[in-house]
């Protein structure tokens, strides 16, 4: 590094023309890579020639302008810190001891009274009149249970099993899902800990987290498991997996694969498999997330005494980014963060190039999933195209409303294309909340069940929340399976839930067509 920097020197670089920004006392040259930025040039010029480290650090790893910004561009030390925008301070407010919470359901009606507005909004909301995400979780409860009786179930049930070849200790994996540190400074890190101390959970890590993949995997590695509890995992392995948007600039795409795929998925510090995003080729409409602004006035607290785990999350310290992004584009839809992240997503994908495409790039020993595949016809394509998994997935009715619930397009696979589930590992996501949904997506051929919004419920607890959330789906589901009289999920079966109530919804046929409506406008 060279001089330090004076402050008026920073200051008089503050256009497009030249953008410099210090990030933690030092100053760094963005006006090559502004017109690149994939969060948009206009946060990054609301920061310009002045001092960006809390919004930096609010969305992003400080890894990651190492590993993407050119050693050149690093200018110089600032000669004094300089003030920064000031920021909110936690100040106490009612968070539930993490000892009262026992459902996920509690977790959830928890964080609306700890996590900030706009922070809610963004996981909370589903596309316009949020049928579909609805719909996910009360399919669920209209699909009853066949108990069976009289079965001596006391050998404790394992839920141990593999996805894509990885040892898991339960069935259950962590969804991905963007923007971690809205809710906890560690975001997915704590999420990748508490899946560790479980000994050895699936996380799907999404190419939109707040920090970067590599980081995930590592602070998964890096945590121990604890004492006496058997790691499913090896102890060098954890079976974490990356959700991949692809990008519009496709070489930031291949640059991500390679470094996250070279040595195969057997070396321990890689992904274990590419969950390829399909239902959000253009971002849904989230109304409570359009109408919530972003505002950078301080926030109610998020510590407790009691909590051992505080969250110290704040709306300026998540906020400020997103609300400079969008003011300046006077953007008439509104404020929704999804909407902002979405910009950088490939909508151009297509069955004959990008699934090629992304095979050409991935070592064979890792496997290919498709997330969000919504009707049989696309599971059968999904299978002939030699995706290795899929996952039945809506984005938990973030993208369209009115989509089918996910675990009706389970029962359609079984109806119209049964030998999909011979031939890929099929999976399941949205409105998960009790461990007897869990159950009866297994009973109908899910080889696991992701669990999207609870985690991040969980996660304004950090790992302790995260943990919690997971053990007690784990537990609701070990008490179905006993009452159920099975201990192991090789004995579920879709003999032990009636269907009846949804039967009528499910398509039975394969056809592209409608069944008796055939008109085209051509014709007319
Ligand atoms: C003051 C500095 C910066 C601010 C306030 C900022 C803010 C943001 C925001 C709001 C987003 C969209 C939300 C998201 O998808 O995570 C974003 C995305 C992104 N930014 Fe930045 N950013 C800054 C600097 C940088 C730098 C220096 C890099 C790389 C060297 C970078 C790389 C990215 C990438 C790769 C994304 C896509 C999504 C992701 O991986 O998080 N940003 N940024
Ligand atoms: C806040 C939030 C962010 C999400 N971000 C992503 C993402 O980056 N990539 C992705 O494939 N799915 C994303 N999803 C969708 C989840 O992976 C998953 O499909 C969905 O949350 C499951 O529904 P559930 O929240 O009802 O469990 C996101 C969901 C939420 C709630």
């Amino acid at each position: 590094m060279t001089q330090p920097i004076p402050h008026s020197e920073l200051a008089s670089h503050n256009t497009v023309a030249s953008l410099w920004i210090a990030i933690d006392g030092v100053v760094y040259d963005f006006t090559e890579f502004a017109p690149t930025h994939p969060g948009g040039m206009a946060v990054l010029l609301e920061h310009a020639g002045r001092d960006g480290t809390e919004a930096y650090n609010a969305v992003h790893s400080p890894s990651l302008l190492k590993s993407i910004l050119p050693a050149s561009k690093q200018l110089g030390p600032l000669s004094s810190p300089l003030p920064r925008s000031p920021t909110s301070q936690p100040s106490p407010t009612r968070k539930p001891p993490l000892s009262t919470l026992i459902s996920v359901n509690d977790f959830r009606l928890a964080a609306h009274s700890f996590l900030p507005p706009k922070t809610l909004a963004f996981i909370s909301s589903a596309a316009t009149d949020c049928h579909t995400h609805r719909r996910n979780s009360t399919a669920y409860s209209d699909i009853t249970l066949r108990p069976r009786v009289l079965i001596d179930v006391s050998a404790p049930a394992d839920l141990a099993t593999t996805i894509l070849g990885q040892p898991v200790s339960s069935p259950i994996f962590v969804a991905p899902t963007s923007l971690g540190k809205t809710v906890h400074p560690d975001g997915e890190l704590e999420i990748a800990r508490a899946c560790r101390e479980l000994g050895g959970v699936a996380q799907v890590i999404s190419t939109s987290a707040s920090f970067s993949v590599a980081d995930v995997v590592q602070a998964a590695l890096d945590h121990p498991s604890p004492a006496g509890q058997s790691q499913t995992a090896d102890a060098g392995n954890v079976p974490v997996f990356l959700q991949l948007y692809v990008d519009k600039h496709a070489p930031n795409t291949e640059a991500l694969l390679r470094s996250l795929t070279s040595g195969g998925s057997s070396t321990p510090n890689k992904i274990k498999g590419v969950f390829l995003t399909v239902d959000a080729p253009v971002p849904g409409k989230r109304e409570a997330d359009e109408r919530v602004p972003s505002s950078p006035t301080p926030t109610p607290a998020t510590t407790t005494p009691s909590d051992p785990s505080p969250t110290t999350t704040t709306t300026a310290a998540v906020t400020t980014p997103m609300a400079t992004q969008l003011t300046p584009s006077a953007d008439t839809k509104g404020s929704a963060l999804g909407r902002l992240m979405a910009s950088y997503i490939s909508p151009s994908l297509t069955w004959q190039t990008t699934l090629p495409w992304l095979r050409s790039l991935l070592p064979p020993t890792v496997p290919l999933v498709i997330k969000g595949i919504q009707t049989a016809a696309d599971a059968v394509r999904a299978m002939e195209a030699g995706a290795d998994g899929i996952v039945l997935s809506n984005h938990g009715g973030r993208s369209l409303d009115t989509s089918p619930a996910t675990v009706l397009v389970l029962l359609e696979l079984q109806r119209c294309c049964p030998e999909v589930f011979e031939r890929v590992e099929v999976y399941v996501d949205g409105g998960v909340g009790r461990g007897a949904d869990v159950f009866k997506a297994l009973c109908l051929g899910a080889r696991g069940v992701g669990v999207g919004r609870g985690v991040l419920y969980g996660l304004g607890y950090g790992r302790e929340g995260v943990k919690r959330v997971l053990e007690i789906l784990n537990d609701e589901l070990v008490t179905t399976m006993k009452m159920c009289g099975v201990t192991s999920l090789d004995e579920l079966h879709p003999g032990l839930v009636n269907t009846r109530a949804v039967d009528h919804l499910v398509p039975d046929s394969l056809s592209e067509e409608h069944p008796y409506a055939k008109w085209r406008r051509s014709k007319l």
